[in-house]
C-alpha cells in the first residue's frame, strides 16, 4: 500500500530523472541542513569557551585586586580611627618632640620603633609651605603623626609577596609620607616625597577633584620601573571634612604582565589585554604589548560604543575582520579585560579542529553525493531510454516505422468500436507494393528494405491526421480511416498510390527503380459492419482484384 503510495506520486514526474534529481536535492539539503547545525552548536560552544576563559582571569584579577583594596580600605579605616583617638604614649610622645627638632630639615626621618615599625620620611616647613597643594595644620599635625606613627606597625605587615601588589603608601598634605618600601634617610626623601604630591593620583584625590571621596585608579609614568608605567589605586584620607592625604596601591605594569603570562599559561589560545578607562594598552599575556595598536580607531570606537554602556563586570563579544573579541568589565578596576583570538589561533585550537573535520566531511559528502548522482542519473538516463527503445519496438515496426501488426490490430479495433459507437463511418484501405519479391530479387534485401522504408513514408505524408497506418506483413501496408466514407478513402487511397509511382527511386549503383502498389478499399457503411477483421478481409479481396486487373491500382468494389 506504501509501495503503492510512493508509485503514484512518482509517476505525478513524468521524467525519472526529475524524481532523481529532486531526491539529490533533498539529501543535499538536508545534509547541508545537519551540517550548518552542527556548525551553530560548536559556534555557541566556542563563544562560551571564550567567555568562560577570559572570565576566569576576569574573576581571579577582580579576586586578587578587592583583596588589596580592601586593605588600602583598612589602612584608611586605622587611619581615621586613630585621628579619633589618638594613642599616646611615651614613644609617640617622644617622636613627636623629635619631629617638632627636625621639621625644619630640608628631609628627616622618624622611626617608632627600630624593628616593627616602619620610618616616617618628610620634608620641612619651607617645602609644604612653598605648595598650594600642601598645608602643616598646627592643629591637627601631632594627631595626624601619632596615626601615621601607629600606621606604621601596621603597613609593616603589608604582604609584599601577594601578586600583583608591589607598594603601598600614605602620601600625606603635611609633608611627610610613609610606605611599604622606605628609603632610605637622605636626600632623596625630598625627590621621593616631591614624586609622590606630584603625580596626578595625589591632586586627583583633592575634595575638588573628587568630590565623591571614592577609589581611584590612575596609570602613570614612573621611571624606577622597568616598564616605566604604573597603576594606581588610590582613597583619599579625609577626616573631619579635613583632606589629610592619600592612600594608595602601586601596580607596577610587570606584576599585571606576568599575572596575565601566568593566565595565558593556563590558556593556550588567544591574547588578553588590560586596557585602562581610555582603552590604553596597559598589561599583555603576550610576551610584550604590541608594537602597533592592535585596533583601528573605528574598531576601538566600536568597541567603546559596545562597553562603555556596560556595567561593571558585564562581559560580551563581537566579531572584528577575521578575530573574535571577548571584553569583560572589571569589578574591581576601572578599566577593561579583552581577549583577542585570531583565526589562525581558533584553527589551530581545539575548536577550529573540530570545524574543520566537520568542513571536510561536508565536502566530502557533497563531492560523493555529486558523483553518485551523475552515475544514477545516467544509470537512470539509460535505463529510461532503453525503456523508452524497448516500448516503441514493442508497438513499431523498425523498418518503415509504422505501427506493427499486432499494435495496429489493436488500435483498428478500438477505433471501429468507437466509430461504431458513434455512428460514424469507418473505412480500410489495404496496400500491396507491386512485384516486390523481383525487387528483393534483382537488387538485394537491403534494396528491398529501402523501398519498403520509402513506400511507408509516402504512405505516412499521404493520410489525415486522425488516420492510422500500420504493416501488417511483409510488403502488406494496412490503413484504418475513422470518420472517412468509402468514396473518400477511395481518394486518399487514389492519393497514395500516385504519389508511390510518381517518382524513381535510387537504388544501389545508380540504379533507379519506379515502384507501384495496388489498394483494396472497404467501408463498415456498406457492410453495415463495423468489425475490423472483417472490413480488412474484403479490403484485402479488392486488393487482390486490384492485382488481378494489372496492379498500379485501387479497388473499392467486389
Ligand atoms: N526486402 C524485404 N523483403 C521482404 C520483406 N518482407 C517480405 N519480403 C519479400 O516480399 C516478397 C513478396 O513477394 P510476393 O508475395 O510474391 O509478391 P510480389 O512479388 O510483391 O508480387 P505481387 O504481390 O503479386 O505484386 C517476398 O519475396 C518476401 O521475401 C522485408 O521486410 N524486406
Amino acid at each position: 500500500m506504501f509501495g503503492n503510495a510512493i508509485q503514484r506520486v512518482i509517476s505525478r514526474f513524468k521524467s525519472p530523472q526529475k524524481v532523481v534529481n529532486i531526491c539529490f536535492i533533498v539529501v543535499f539539503l538536508f545534509s547541508t541542513v545537519l551540517t550548518w547545525r552542527e556548525a551553530m552548536v560548536l559556534e555557541g560552544a566556542y563563544v562560551a569557551n571564550q567567555r568562560n576563559s577570559l572570565d576566569s582571569v576576569a574573576t581571579l584579577l577582580d579576586r586578587q585586586l578587592q583583596h588589596n583594596i580592601d586593605n588600602l580600605l583598612f589602612y584608611r579605616n586605622a587611619m581615621q580611627y586613630a585621628l579619633q583617638s589618638p594613642i599616646s604614649t611615651d614613644r609617640t610622645r617622644k617622636s613627636l618632640a623629635d619631629f617638632d627638632l627636625l621639621r625644619t630639615q630640608p628631609f628627616w626621618q622618624l622611626r617608632l620603633d627600630m624593628n616593627r615599625s616602619l620610618p616616617m620620611s618628610g620634608v620641612s616647613d619651607e617645602f609644604v609651605n612653598s605648595s598650594p597643594l600642601l598645608d602643616r595644620d598646627e592643629k591637627t599635625l601631632h594627631s595626624e603623626l601619632s596615626s601615621a606613627l601607629e600606621l606604621s606597625y601596621i603597613m609593616r605587615l603589608s604582604d609584599r609577596s601577594r601578586p600583583l601588589q608591589q607598594r603601598m603608601f600614605y602620601a600625606s598634605r603635611s609633608g611627610f609620607f610613609l610606605t611599604s618600601t622606605p628609603p632610605a634617610n637622605d636626600p632623596k626623601i625630598i625627590a621621593l616625597y616631591y614624586r609622590l604630591i606630584a603625580q596626578p593620583y595625589f591632586s586627583s584625590q583633592s575634595p575638588q577633584n573628587n568630590p565623591s571621596r571614592t577609589l581611584k585608579w590612575t596609570h602613570t609614568f614612573a621611571p624606577v620601573f622597568a616598564s616605566g608605567q604604573i597603576l594606581t589605586a588610590t582613597v583619599p584620607l579625609d577626616y573631619n571634612g579635613r583632606w589629610y592625604g592619600v592612600l594608595a596601591l602601586d601596580y607596577p605594569i610587570e606584576s599585571l604582565h606576568s599575572f596575565l603570562q601566568q593566565a595565558k599559561y593556563d590558556d593556550h589560545e588567544g591574547t588578553v589585554l588590560l586596557y585602562d578607562n581610555e582603552f590604553n594598552p596597559i598589561a599583555t599575556s603576550a610576551e610584550n604589548l604590541p608594537k602597533h595598536p592592535l585596533f583601528t580607531e573605528p574598531q576601538l570606537a566600536q568597541i567603546a560604543g559596545v562597553v562603555t554602556a556596560a556595567k561593571q563586570g558585564d562581559q560580551g563579544e563581537l566579531r572584528m575582520d577575521s578575530r573574535f573579541i571577548t571584553w569583560a568589565k572589571l569589578n574591581n578596576f576601572d578599566g577593561l579585560l579583552v581577549k583577542v583570538h585570531t583565526l589562525q589561533e581558533g584553527v589551530q585550537g581545539e575548536f577550529g579542529r573540530i570545524s574543520i573535520v566537520l568542513s571536510v566531511l561536508w565536502v566530502l559528502f557533497t563531492l560523493m553525493l555529486f558523483v553518485s548522482w551523475i552515475v544514477i542519473r545516467n544509470l537512470v538516463n539509460n535505463m529510461y531510454s532503453l525503456q523508452q527503445t524497448l516500448s516503441w519496438r514493442a508497438n513499431y515496426d523498425t523498418l518503415t516505422r509504422l505501427y506493427n501488426r499486432g499494435a495496429f490490430f489493436d488500435i483498428a479495433r478500438a477505433l471501429s468500436k468507437q466509430c461504431q459507437q458513434q455512428k460514424v463511418p469507418f473505412s480500410v484501405i489495404q496496400m500491396d507494393l507491386d512485384l516486390f519479391k523481383s525487387i528483393n530479387d534483382r537488387f538485394g534485401h537491403s534494396s528491398g528494405d529501402k523501398v519498403l522504408a520509402h513506400a511507408a513514408a509516402m504512405l505516412s505524408d499521404a493520410f489525415r491526421h486522425g488516420d492510422v497506418a500500420g504493416r501488417v506483413g511483409g510488403e502488406e501496408f494496412c490503413i484504418v480511416l475513422p470518420g472517412t466514407t468509402l468514396e473518400e478513402a477511395v481518394k486518399v487511397a487514389e492519393r497514395i498510390r500516385v504519389r508511390i509511382n510518381s517518382r524513381e527511386l535510387l537504388l544501389k549503383q545508380g540504379n533507379t527503380v519506379r515502384i507501384s502498389a495496388s489498394f483494396g478499399v472497404s467501408s463498415a457503411f456498406e457492410f453495415n459492419d463495423y468489425d475490423f477483421e472483417r472490413l480488412q478481409t474484403y479490403a484485402d479481396h479488392r486488393l487482390y482484384k486490384a492485382k488481378q486487373n494489372g496492379r498500379n491500382q485501387v479497388c473499392s468494389a467486389d
